[in-house]
């Protein structure tokens, strides 16, 4: 049934809700009968000067925006952005996806990239000469809910038309908000907006299971547009092998082996090929091959690793209810960790499995007061403890490339390059392997920091041996962390230095003017390196 644009569209009820795909953006916002408002224009197909003009716009309580709440997230964060935080309004928004730039208003000959996108500059509303009929008073402004359509609503939803039969109050829409729209709206708060949008954020995070959100800093959420994903997402030219193909464990590794905890064959095991050779056995019990071996690796030799003792990726539960750890040896150093797979003859008991068994640890993302959104677990963890893996969109390294130059100063903070094994005998170099990045699609690990003195690290997990281009990035606990304790990690990965030369380089890099433009690093470590990225 065709709605007249007198009629009022806010119902607190609502159970017809408006299709995000059908909005471009929400230009204002408003308090009717205690209810917060917002003006929406709706999308025209293809956005040309004329149609930004008669595009459709209406006033909408937030039941009704339920499926589109993204677009007001980011009206009320561009609107923090804009102004300093009052009276009720959003706070810190540091980690908000990046500015865009905004047309010229007077420029119609050439759509921008913000007329495309939809989005319409309250600086337009100088250009009063182009309103078809301009709104007489403020009077008759606030009587009116519909702009140059109306709507109707139909099986759930509501959609906006143009009407000959009914008649329309017609304004050029790029001339809304008007000035007394961005008074009122200045007035206005959006704590029921932020509720919304915190509920919705903690509705995706229900769906993931596991994780909960805290924000004693201000009103804000996390962007509604990111997507938590459960395995990567594979960009176009990205392939990865079907885990039919992977090669397993065979012979004599059998299911149930050792007292029920897996593997016990550190030189037999066939996935175990490529693990880091326990030299400390070989040695004890075979000095001459031990010696063959140390000439081999000190040369750059090839090495036979067929029947050397090697090194398992965890020790054995500690207990029932104990998590697996990682063996020291792997915790200190960067050698690659390959678990079980699919394909192998161990079984799911296996001790050689633990990252690919999935995040058992209960995480909040949490807001802090100057590094955004950060990460802590409720429970206290263990050193050598497996968290979460780095999920997201794997890319090539020339999609990389081109989303950072795109991108926010900070975009590089997502990317994460798969190139573990540059330089090993495999054709992958720096140029040609796949990056993972985790800003719009990922998981919760995409909210950790940085810190110069970390309590986590990024370890390479492999369950496919042959595959150097596709692995796991996986966090583990690096010492033991009590509950609610913030997870961070050092995103250069760095070795650790001594005091006094950290503190050496750390003054040297503030007078760098090279560092000018570089993200200030608010670890607040004694260790702090002062910026992200050196
Ligand atoms: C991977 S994200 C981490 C989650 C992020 N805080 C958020 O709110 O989405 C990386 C970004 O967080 C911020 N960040 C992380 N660690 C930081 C630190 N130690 N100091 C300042 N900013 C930091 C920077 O904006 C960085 O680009």
């Amino acid at each position: 049934m065709a709605r007249n644009n007198s009629e009022t569209t806010s119902s607190s009820r609502s159970t017809h809700k408006i299709r995000s795909s059908d909005i471009a953006n929400v230009l204002s916002h408003r308090l009717r009968d205690e209810q917060e408002e917002y003006l929406v224009r709706w999308r025209t197909q293809t956005p040309t000067a004329s149609s930004l003009r008669q595009a459709i716009c209406s006033w909408h309580g937030l039941s009704e925006l339920t499926r589109a709440l993204h677009h007001v997230q980011r009206y009320v964060e561009a609107r923090a952005r804009a102004a300093p935080p009052s009276r009720g309004a959003v706070g810190n928004i540091s980690a908000v996806p990046s500015k865009r730039k905004r047309s010229s208003p007077n420029d119609e000959a050439t759509l921008s990239r913000d007329a495309e996108l939809g989005i319409i500059t309250p600086s337009h509303s100088s250009d009063r000469s182009r309103a078809t009929s301009a709104i007489p008073s403020e009077t008759a402004e606030e009587a009116v809910h519909v702009y140059n359509g109306v709507l109707e609503r139909k099986e759930g939803w509501i959609g906006a038309k143009k009407s000959k039969r009914v008649p329309t109050v017609e304004i050029d829409a790029t001339t809304l908000p008007t000035p007394h729209m961005m008074e009122e709206a200045s007035a206005t708060p959006t704590k029921q907006a932020a509720r919304f949008i915190r509920e919705a954020f903690q509705r995706k995070l229900r769906r993931v299971g596991n994780l909960s959100l805290v924000n004693e800093v201000d009103s804000t959420a996390p962007s509604l547009e990111f997507q938590f994903v459960n395995a990567y997402v594979l960009g176009d030219g990205v392939y990865r092998a079907d885990p039919d193909t992977y090669e397993g464990c065979q012979k004599p590794c059998r299911p149930n082996m050792g007292q029920h905890i897996g593997c016990e064959l550190p030189r037999a095991c066939g996935c175990l090929e490529y693990a880091a050779v326990d030299e400390d056995a070989l040695r004890r019990d075979e000095p001459q091959r031990h010696a063959e071996y140390a000439l081999q690796m000190k040369e750059g030799a090839f090495v036979d690793r067929t029947n050397l003792p090697k090194r398992f990726p965890y020790k054995r539960p500690q207990g029932e209810h104990r998590p697996q750890t990682l063996q020291r040896f792997y915790l200190e150093s960067r050698h690659a960790i390959y678990e079980c797979n699919v394909n192998c003859n161990c079984g799911p008991a296996c001790k050689s499995r633990v990252v690919q068994k999935g995040r058992r640890v209960p995480l909040t993302i949490f807001k802090t007061p100057n590094r955004g959104w950060g990460v802590r677990c409720s429970e206290k963890l263990v050193e050598g403890q497996f968290i979460d893996t780095y999920l997201g969109e794997l890319i090539t390294n020339d999609e990389a490339e081109q989303r950072e130059q795109a991108g926010p100063k900070d975009k590089a903070s997502y990317l994460y390059s798969l190139d573990k094994f540059v330089g090993d005998a495999s054709d992958i170099t720096a140029d040609n392997c796949f990056v993972v990045d985790g800003q719009h699609k990922g998981g919760v690990t995409r909210f950790i920091n940085h810190s110069c003195e970390p309590n986590c690290r990024q370890y390479t997990v492999s369950f496919n041996k042959y595959d150097a281009r596709v692995y796991d990035l996986a966090f583990f606990a690096i010492e033991d962390i009590p509950a609610g304790k913030e997870l961070t990690f050092d995103y250069l990965d760095k070795d650790e230095e001594e005091e006094e030369e950290v503190i050496a380089k750390r003054e040297e890099a503030a007078l760098d003017p090279g560092n000018m433009d570089k993200v200030l690093c608010n670890c607040g470590a004694t260790k702090c390196r002062g910026f992200l990225w050196v």
